[in-house]
């Protein structure tokens, strides 16, 4: 028999109200048993819950959703509880002591309702999503990703491949006749080009999914003592780095997430580059090379007041801040800074975060459009297109070889959205998830 599986779907305790959720055949009688009889489907219902030996355990709301209407298509039921920790104590409990009854595993909701067909799969990584979104275009991201539109735009995809693979089967079925038109497979070869670029196309929108899910990454990059701890504690509005006159005080990396106007930007604050650092230093010396390669904008920060400028070798994306502008007296030469601000006072800091803001804009402007948002999905796409490749470029090979490369391209698809098995995925797809959804 199928396990009822249950857990505290709401966040931390206490809270004003915690809610228990559960899942499975024995939802009805258990919901019977606490309450003394079973509420109206989709009725909040005021009871007093007690448990077998009739000791009171709270009085709350309780809702049954029969299957399969429900969240996961099966029974679920849920009680809305004083938020303790002794009254959900006891619940849980009470109904850990119930048959074929256990503690729900992470995810293990949502993968039943996978199981059940009530979302593919994308939407339910979109919901995961959802529920960890911190900035306003997280959320917006996971909601637009929760609708069906990776279903809609891969299935699509995959009807233009089986049609193709027909149309190629339907040519080797005629292939003994004079007149088959020759013309219809070179059209339909072009199409598939046309479906193979569409694929790699789409499959690097991922960096901007990546963007939005992670966060812009910006690394402050500079000589000792140029005032980036100062900065980074600035932006953070608390102390996160320690700041000391001393050069060579950070030597670690550390980092700061901020939410800049609804865009979430991570902020790294990084070891001083010099020539002949100590040893500690060296390695955290290394560590922001290496984070520097992996920023989406680095700003580059000097002591306005005296100079110091580092020389490393980067691709990205870049600024010049120059640093302590009160010390300075004046702005500093025109040109030689993209933003002159001063980390102590404050000064020019909002400009700064601005255009940083404009940057993390302009690198998510494509959240409306449909993005691969897991490197799973990347994996995959970028496997169909592969398939496709192979198809396109066996000229010489016999058509059927040519027809089954579409086949394995289709399948790559289908997994995306667990349209085509993906058992073995789901384990590592729904163990991401929180416990109790
Ligand atoms: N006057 C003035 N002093 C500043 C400003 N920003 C930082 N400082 C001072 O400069 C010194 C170094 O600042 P830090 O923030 O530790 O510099 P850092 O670049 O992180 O230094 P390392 O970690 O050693 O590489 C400290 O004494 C700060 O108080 C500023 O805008 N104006
Ligand atoms: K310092
Ligand atoms: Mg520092």
């Amino acid at each position: 028999m199928r396990e009822t599986i249950f857990a505290l779907s709401s966040g931390g305790l206490p809270s004003g109200v915690a809610v228990v959720r559960m899942s499975g055949p024995g939802t009805a009688s258990a919901l019977e048993d606490l309450a003394g009889d079973l509420p109206a489907p989709r009725h909040a219902t005021l009871k007093t819950l007690r448990d077998g030996d009739g000791v009171i355990l709270d009085k709350s709301l309780i809702l049954f959703f029969p299957g399969p209407h429900s969240f996961t298509g099966e029974d679920c039921g849920e009680l809305h509880l004083h938020g303790g920790r002794a009254v959900v104590g006891a619940i849980l409990e009470t109904l850990s002591h119930r048959k074929n009854f256990r503690l729900a595993e992470a995810g293990e909701f949502t993968r039943r309702a996978f199981l059940n067909g009530k979302f593919n799969l994308t939407e339910a990584e979109a919901l995961s999503d959802l529920i960890s979104a911190e900035t306003e275009t997280q959320r917006r991201f996971a909601l637009s990703n929760s609708e069906s539109r990776h279903k809609d735009l891969y299935g699509q995809w995959r009807r233009t491949l089986i049609q193709t693979r027909a149309m190629i089967e339907a040519e080797l079925d005629f292939s003994d006749e004079e007149d088959v038109p020759g013309s219809v497979a070179e059209q339909v070869w072009q199409e598939v080009e046309g479906l193979r670029d569409s694929l790699k196309r789409h499959a690097a929108g991922y960096r901007t999914a990546e963007i939005i899910r992670e966060g812009f990454r910006v690394v402050i990059l500079g000589a000792p003592n140029a005032g980036k701890s100062s900065l980074l504690n600035t932006l953070a509005r608390r102390e996160i780095a320690i700041v000391t006159d001393e050069p060579g005080t950070t030597r670690d990396v550390l980092e700061a997430n901020l939410d800049i106007n609804g865009i979430k930007v991570i902020v790294t604050d990084t070891a001083g580059i010099r020539e002949n650092p100590g040893k500690v230093e060296a390695l955290g010396i290394d560590r922001a090379i290496s984070r520097a390669r992996e920023a989406d904008l680095l700003l580059l920060m000097e002591d306005c007041s005296d100079p110091v400028p580092v020389d490393i070798p980067y691709e990205t994306r870049s600024l010049k801040v120059g640093n302590k502008l009160d010390l300075a007296g004046s702005s500093p030469d025109d040109g030689r800074y993209d933003f002159a601000i001063s980390a102590r006072t404050g000064e020019g800091i909002d400009s700064l975060l601005q255009k940083v803001h404009s940057l993390a804009t302009a690198a998510t402007v494509g959240a409306t459009e449909t993005l691969p948002f897991r490197e799973r999905h990347v994996q995959l796409l970028l496997q169909a297109a592969n398939h496709v490749e192979s198809a396109v470029a066996a000229v010489d090979s016999p058509l059927e070889l040519r027809a089954e490369e579409l086949r394995l391209a289709a399948d790559s698809l289908g997994r995306i959205t667990g349209t085509i098995d993906v058992e073995d995925l789901l384990d590592t797809i729904f163990s991401q998830f929180c416990i109790g959804k």
